[in-house]
C-alpha cells in the first residue's frame, strides 16, 4: 500500500478489538461500502506496515430471515474462515457500541451456521458456538473412521490428536507443559498437514485437573495467538471424550482465561469471556482497493485451499 496511493480510495472507520490478546480489525460493512482482496487484507494485517491483526471481522446485513447480522472472518493471510469465537465476542461489542442494534442477545450468520452472541455486561459476552463436529469429513480431517484420538504421521514423528470442528477445523494435542510445546516447530507442519485438505489450527493442551487445563494454539492462517476461542472450546471438546475432563473448565490461555461449558455430544459448546475495544481509526484503501481484478505485482499469492 504505497503511500502515494494511499490518497486515491475511500476514507474507511474501523475499531481495533481483541479478546484475551488475539485482536482484531472490526469493519461495520452495513453503514459503510467494503469489500478487499486477500492481498488488500494482508497488507492491513501487517503488524509494520499495516494495521496489525490476526483476524479482520466484519459486519453485513443478515442473508437469512431470522438472524441480526452477517458476521465474515478473515485471516492475516487474507483466507476467509468459518468461525471465531474470541472474534464473535468482539463482533457483539462492537454492533452494540456501534448502536447498529440494543439487543442483548444478538443471533449471527458465520459461514457455517448460526451462533448466538449474548451480553452479559459490557465487555463480557457468552457465546453460543454450535455443536461441535467430529465426523472425519465434515471437519474435515482424512480417516477411514472416527476416532477420539488418531496417529498422524509428521516426518519420522508420530502425533497422537483429536480431530474436532467448531465450524473450523482443530487438531488437539495433549502435552505435559504448554511452555515447552513444540508450538512453532509442530504448528505449521499440523496446519498445512494433507490429512487436514482445509487445513487447521493446532491446539496444545495442558491438562491441570478436570476443571483446569492450559493451552496455546497456532492457529490456521495467523500462527500463534496469545489467545483462541474456538480453540478453547475444540480442546475442552477433546478433553471431554477423552474422560479428562468435567462439564465446566476454565482454559488458561497466554492472553487469558476463557470458560468454556459443554454438555456431551449433541449439544452446544458455550464460551464465556471478554471483549475490548482498544481505539477507533480511520485510513484512506488504495483507489482501486474495493476489488478490481488488477493483481498487485511482487507479493506470492498465498496458499488459500478455501
Ligand atoms: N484461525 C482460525 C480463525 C480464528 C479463530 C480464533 N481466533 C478464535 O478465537 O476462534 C481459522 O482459520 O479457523
Amino acid at each position: 500500500m504505497s503511500p502515494q496511493r494511499r490518497n486515491q480510495g475511500p476514507l474507511l472507520r474501523f475499531t481495533k478489538m481483541h479478546g484475551l490478546g488475539n485482536d482484531f480489525m472490526v469493519v461495520d460493512a452495513i453503514s459503510q461500502p467494503f469489500r478487499l482482496r486477500p492481498e488488500m487484507i494482508r497488507e492491513l494485517a501487517d503488524r509494520n506496515f499495516g494495521v496489525g491483526f490476526d483476524q479482520l471481522l466484519v459486519v453485513e446485513p443478515p442473508g437469512l430471515p431470522d438472524v441480526d447480522f452477517r458476521y465474515r472472518i478473515f485471516n492475516a493471510d487474507g483466507s476467509e474462515v468459518e468461525q471465531c469465537g474470541n472474534g464473535a465476542r468482539c463482533f457483539a461489542k462492537f454492533v452494540r457500541d456501534q448502536r447498529l442494534t440494543n439487543k442483548k442477545v444478538i443471533r449471527v450468520q458465520t459461514a457455517r451456521g448460526v451462533i448466538e452472541l449474548r451480553v452479559i455486561r459490557d465487555g463480557v459476552v457468552m457465546v453460543n458456538m454450535g455443536v461441535p463436529e467430529l465426523n472425519p469429513p465434515a471437519i474435515p480431517f482424512a480417516a477411514e473412521r472416527r476416532k477420539t484420538v488418531y496417529s498422524v504421521e509428521v516426518g519420522s514423528q508420530t502425533i497422537e490428536l483429536s480431530a474436532v470442528s467448531m465450524g473450523n477445523p482443530h487438531a488437539v494435542i495433549l502435552v505435559d507443559n504448554v511452555d515447552t510445546a513444540p508450538v512453532s516447530e509442530l504448528g505449521p507442519r499440523l496446519e498445512n498437514h494433507p490429512r487436514f485438505p482445509s487445513r487447521a489450527n493446532i491446539g496444545f493442551l495442558q491438562i491441570l485437573s478436570r476443571s483446569r487445563v492450559r493451552l496455546r494454539v497456532y492457529e490456521r492462517g495467523s500462527g500463534e495467538t496469545l489467545a483462541c476461542g474456538s480453540g478453547a472450546c475444540a480442546a475442552v471438546v477433546a478433553g471431554c471424550l477423552r474422560g479428562l475432563l468435567d462439564n465446566r473448565v476454565e482454559v488458561e490461555l497466554r492472553g487469558g482465561r476463557l470458560t468454556i461449558e459443554w454438555q456431551g455430544e449433541g449439544s452446544p459448546v458455550m464460551m464465556e469471556g471478554p471483549a475490548t475495544s482498544v481505539f477507533e481509526g480511520q485510513l484512506r484503501l488504495p483507489g482501486d482497493a474495493a476489488g478490481s481484478r488488477r493483481r498487485k505485482p511482487g507479493r506470492p499469492h498465498n496458499k488459500q485451499r478455501h
